[in-house]
This record gives structure tokens, C-alpha cells and sequence, in this order.
């Protein structure tokens, strides 16, 4: 089955996401619609120009209404405000809410009310959405009469997630602290903009080369929606001057001693296993630019695992803050697109 989707906000997410699709000989998607406030030519060069990725493995141009790439028309349009956009007009059902200007359910969902597309997923950690869904942890509570609007939280969310989902099943995790260590943001500024940023706490305007910034509202404890049987839960969360590749640490309390070797088995396990794909486990001395491109939700580096005696411990992973929480929100548009299929809508992946 093919889900249809439309993306609003052609920057690095909705970018990172075209290229996976476009790479990939049976993505099970098709990209129907764009929407950005910028012009079809600024999308088309931005496929095609990539500081981080490269260029573009294939063709990006602007014709009429449409970006078409490698031979593909997806319509696109140019609405600052989401009830204006027709996806129902591009065949479009499933949207992936990129632009982190609609992160509230309720705004977010006005791609249903107003679009008339079928599910929307927000590509951030959202505000009152109907449920936040982290793939590999939960995402199989999906239910498709009660959820329009979904939240895979963030891309730290997921990474620190599945390594905790991993030590829940297998040694019994509560009491968990967090650490994100988050790339570059495209909403941060060179210089200081601390009064023009949209940001509530006034360190987020500082210039993004000189600092390591604290960002503490991000996280939340969403690793505890996902997860409700670890109880509590604390975070820090920081961004540093780094162009792409971040970093998850998690501690917390087992159920009983463990080992170091038993911890990376275990996480070994299950990045061969049922985990496969959104964990990634790699003994190579490993520093953030390595994980660029890496698909997966969590690059598991076995070299920061700490045990304690009375059952205490630390696990670290990495990850492509772009690539591989684009390749999750590709799962969950499948994810929600697939248990709700619309059997009289067609496929609108047009050959130019
Ligand atoms: N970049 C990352 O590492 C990353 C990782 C996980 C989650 N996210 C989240 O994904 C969202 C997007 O992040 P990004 O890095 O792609 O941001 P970005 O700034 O690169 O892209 C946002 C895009 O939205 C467009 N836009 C802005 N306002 C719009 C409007 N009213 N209507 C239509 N288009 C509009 C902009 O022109 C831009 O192209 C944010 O919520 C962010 O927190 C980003």
C-alpha cells in the first residue's frame, strides 16, 4: 500500500524527508503536495543544495505549481496559514506538519478540518496532540478512531526512548535522568536576537557559534509518555555549534546489578532484532559528524555504558537530529496512513 502525503514547511525536516523518498526504490509513500511560504524555485534549489547532504542525487526543478523531482510532480503551495491549504485537491492524506509553527493539536488539526486531509503528523513535540506515538516504544497504541493528530515528540525524544525502552524490558528501568546534546538549529540566530526570538526563554536568541546553550522545555518527559512504567523522569537538554549529529545520554535505576557487557548485549540484541532499523549499535570510537545520514532513531555507542553495584546505569547514543527523525516520521505517516486507508482517493504522484 501506498500512503499519500503532503508536507507544510519545505525546510531541513520536509528537505530530509524528500530526499529519503526519493531515495528509496519502495518508500510505501508518495509525496503529493508541498507547502512553504517560500517560491517552488527556493524549494527546488533547496533539494538540490545542501550544505549537509550534498547535492541533490537526482533533479529538482521548479515548473508551473509543481516541484518536480526525478520526473515527479508534487503540487505545491504557498499558504502561510494551514486552513488554507487544499490537500484534499492533491489527493493528499496523511500531512507531516514541518514548518514547528503549528506544533498545537489544535492548529494542527485544521489540515483535517479545513484541508481535508485525513491524519496530520507534527513533526515536533507538540502541544496537546492526541497522542505522542515514538516508534519502536509505542507506536503500536496507535489507535485510528481515536487519533487525528500525532506527535512522534522529538528527535531526542526517540533516541533517548529506545534506549529506554530496551532497558525497561530487559532489566526493569525507573528513575530515569536525560541528557540531549542537540546540533545547530535553523531557527537560532549568528548574533544575539534575544528580543527577536519567538522563543520563551531569552538564552535560545543567543548567538548559536559562541555557546552551548541550555534548552531545558524540550524533552519534557516525554520518554515517560512513551513509558509510563519508568516513573519519574529529569532532562537537560543543550544545543552546541555543530552542523548536524547529536547526543542521548540516559541513567537511571535497574531492577537489579547489571553489567556493562550484559547492558551493550542487550542493546546489541535488540538493534538485530525487534529494534532493527531504529536502533543502531556500533563499538567504533564514534564522534557526532559519523552519525550523519544514519537512518536510525539511535546510534547506540557502547563505549559510554556505566554500571553501578546497587544497579544504577548510563547509556549513550547518537544521532542524525535530521535523517533519522525524518525516516521515524515517514513510519509514523505509514503507521497512521495505512491503519486508515482511503480506498477511493488516488495516488497523485504524477510523471511530469
Ligand atoms: N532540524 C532538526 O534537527 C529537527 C529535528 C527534529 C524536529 N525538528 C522540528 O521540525 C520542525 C521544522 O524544523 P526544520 O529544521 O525543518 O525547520 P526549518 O526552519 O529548516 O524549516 C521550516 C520551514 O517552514 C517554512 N515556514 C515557516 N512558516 C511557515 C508558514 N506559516 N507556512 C508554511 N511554511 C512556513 C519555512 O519557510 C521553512 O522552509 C520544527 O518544529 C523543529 O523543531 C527539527
Amino acid at each position: 500500500m501506498t500512503v499519500t502525503i503532503g508536507i507544510n514547511g519545505f525546510g531541513r525536516i520536509g528537505r530530509s524527508i524528500t530526499r529519503i523518498v526519493a531515495a528509496s526504490p519502495d518508500p510505501g509513500i508518495s509525496i503529493a503536495a508541498v507547502n512553504d511560504v517560500a517560491s517552488t524555485e527556493k524549494m527546488a534549489y533547496g533539494l538540490r543544495r545542501d550544505s549537509i547532504r550534498g547535492a541533490f542525487p537526482g533533479t529538482a526543478i521548479a515548473r508551473a505549481d509543481h516541484l518536480v523531482v526525478n520526473d515527479h510532480a508534487i503540487r505545491a503551495f504557498h499558504h502561510e496559514r494551514p486552513e488554507r491549504i487544499p490537500w484534499a485537491d492533491a489527493g493528499v492524506d496523511v500531512v507531516i506538519e514541518a514548518t514547528g509553527r503549528f506544533r498545537a493539536g489544535t492548529t494542527a488539526r485544521t489540515h483535517i478540518t479545513h484541508g481535508g486531509a485525513r491524519k496530520v503528523v507534527i513533526s515536533a513535540s507538540a502541544d496537546e496532540p492526541d497522542a505522542f506515538l515514538v516508534y519502536g516504544a509505542n507506536h503500536d497504541t496507535y489507535d485510528s478512531d481515536q487519533h487525528d493528530v500525532v506527535s512522534p515528540g522529538s528527535c531526542g525524544v526517540n533516541a533517548l526512548t529506545v534506549m529506554a525502552k530496551v532497558l525497561l524490558d530487559r532489566f526493569g528501568l525507573r528513575a530515569v535522568n536525560s541528557t540531549v546534546v542537540l546540533a545547530t538549529q535553523g531557527w537560532q540566530k549568528p548574533q544575539d536576537s534575544v528580543v527577536g526570538t519567538s522563543r520563551d526563554d531569552p538564552r535560545l536568541g543567543r548567538a548559536t557559534g559562541d555557546s552551548i546553550i541550555p534548552h531545558n522545555f524540550v524533552v519534557g518527559d516525554l520518554v515517560r509518555v512513551a513509558l509510563p512504567e519508568i516513573g519519574e523522569m529529569r532532562y537537560s537538554y543543550y544545543v552546541v555549534p555543530t552542523p548536524i549529529g547529536s547526543l542521548a545520554e540516559l541513567s537511571g535505576q535497574t531492577g537489579r546489578a547489571v553489567s556493562v557487557e550484559e547492558v551493550n548485549r542487550a542493546m546489541a540484541e535488540a538493534a538485530a532484532g525487534p529494534l532493527r532499523g531504529v536502533l543502531a549499535y556500533d563499538p567504533d570510537p564514534t564522534v557526532s559528524i559519523d552519525v550523519k545520514n544514519n537512518p536510525a532513531s539511535c546510534l547506540f555507542d557502547p563505549s559510554g555504558t556505566q554500571t553501578t553495584a546497587d544497579g544504577g546505569v548510563k547509556v549513550r547514543g547518537w544521532f542524525d537530529n535530521e535523517w533519522g527523525f525524518s525516516n521515524r516520521l515517514l513510519d509514523i505517516a505509514r503507521l497512521v496512513g495505512e491503519r486508515s486507508p482511503v480506498a477511493s482517493r488516488r495516488v497523485s504522484w504524477s510523471i511530469a
